[in-house]
């Protein structure tokens, strides 16, 4: 499954509706991202997200904080983004330095600007089947999988993973898709047998190429979620191409399947709440 060519797609779509946004109603939309610290990983992808904004239209606004910023600091940038009216969506970049309370920095972001959608808030919505904003991750694995024509509906779904980036908001997505959804994680007892059962097979654990051929049944669709830089700077999944390619029916690739998928969505919701944006929110 090709998440480069649809992301392209996705994207080119956002352009459009860019430029609708400003001749009917003078907006640009306007994503603020903030980064702790200097891991490189985010570094890229903080630097990725900046590209596509700039090819659709969206300005966004990097906040590149030193690792030892206080957390009362990073409260008081989100307090301020909160409140301009020309910030459509805020974005804090995960994992957080330890001296930093995680929980705390998400609950703070205004939930009508949480374009992660990992406010509490938007989690329950989620779970309830009324979503304002959707984790882009999970939602653009549901957006790959309807381009290829997949339904999930009454389908056997099984997700590796259970945190609330990935593997969490999956099961909703996928629940509210209609799908049978079982939820594997490290303390699975024989994991093999539970991945076997998937017609649609989700996995988000980050343990390079973990699940193999033997874990998966023949002409299983597999969404491959991880992305794992290995000491050679190589970039591989939790799925090992090699062997589970020829027995699933689809699998996503890394690099080019979810991660590009991912970044398209948040663009998508940062235009979404743009075009909501004067609306009344909740
Ligand atoms: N492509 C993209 O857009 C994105 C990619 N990622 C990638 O996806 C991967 C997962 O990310 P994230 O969800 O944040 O990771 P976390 O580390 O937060 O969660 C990993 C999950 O996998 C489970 N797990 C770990 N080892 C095993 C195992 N051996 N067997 C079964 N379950 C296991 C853990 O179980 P337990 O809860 O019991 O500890 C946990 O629930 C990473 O490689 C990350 O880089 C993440 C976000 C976006
Ligand atoms: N608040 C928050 N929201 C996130 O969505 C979030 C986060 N924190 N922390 C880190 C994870 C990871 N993540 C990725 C996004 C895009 C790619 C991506 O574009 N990957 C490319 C390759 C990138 C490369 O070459 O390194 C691909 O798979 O083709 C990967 C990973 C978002 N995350």
């Amino acid at each position: 499954m090709d998440g480069k060519k649809l992301a392209q797609e996705v994207k080119a779509e956002l352009k459009q509706r860019v430029e609708e946004l400003w001749t009917s109603k003078q907006i640009v939309p306007r994503l603020a991202v903030i980064l702790v610290g200097e891991d490189p990983a985010s570094q890229v992808y903080v630097r990725n997200k900046r590209r596509a904004a700039e090819k659709i239209g969206i300005k966004t606004v990097d906040n590149l904080l030193p690792a030892t910023v206080s957390e009362a600091d990073l409260l008081d940038l989100i307090y301020e983004y909160n409140e301009d009216p020309n910030i459509h969506g805020i974005l804090v970049q995960l994992p957080l330095p330890a001296h930093i309370d995680e929980a705390k920095v998400t609950h703070a972001i205004l939930p009508s600007k949480d374009v992660d959608g990992f406010h509490p808030v938007n989690m329950g919505h989620l779970f309830m089947n009324m979503p304002h904003s959707l984790p882009c991750t999970p939602r653009g694995i549901m957006e790959l999988l309807a381009a290829y024509g997949i339904s999930p509906a009454g389908k056997e779904v099984v997700i590796v993973g259970r945190s609330n980036i990935v593997g969490r908001p999956m099961v909703a997505l996928m629940l509210n898709a209609d799908a049978t959804v079982t939820v594997a994680h490290s303390k699975t007892k024989d994991l093999r047998a539970v991945t076997k059962r998937a017609d649609i097979l989700v996995v988000a654990t980050g343990r390079p190429e973990m699940i193999t051929g033997a874990d998966i049944k023949p002409g299983a669709v597999v969404i491959d979620v991880g992305v794992n830089r290995l000491a050679d700077g190589h970039l591989v999944g939790d799925v090992q191409r090699q062997t589970v390619e020829g027995v699933a029916s689809y699998l996503t690739p890394v690099p080019g399947g979810v991660g590009p998928m991912t970044i398209a969505m948040l663009m998508k919701q940062t235009v979404e709440f743009a075009e909501k944006s004067g609306q009344d929110g909740y």
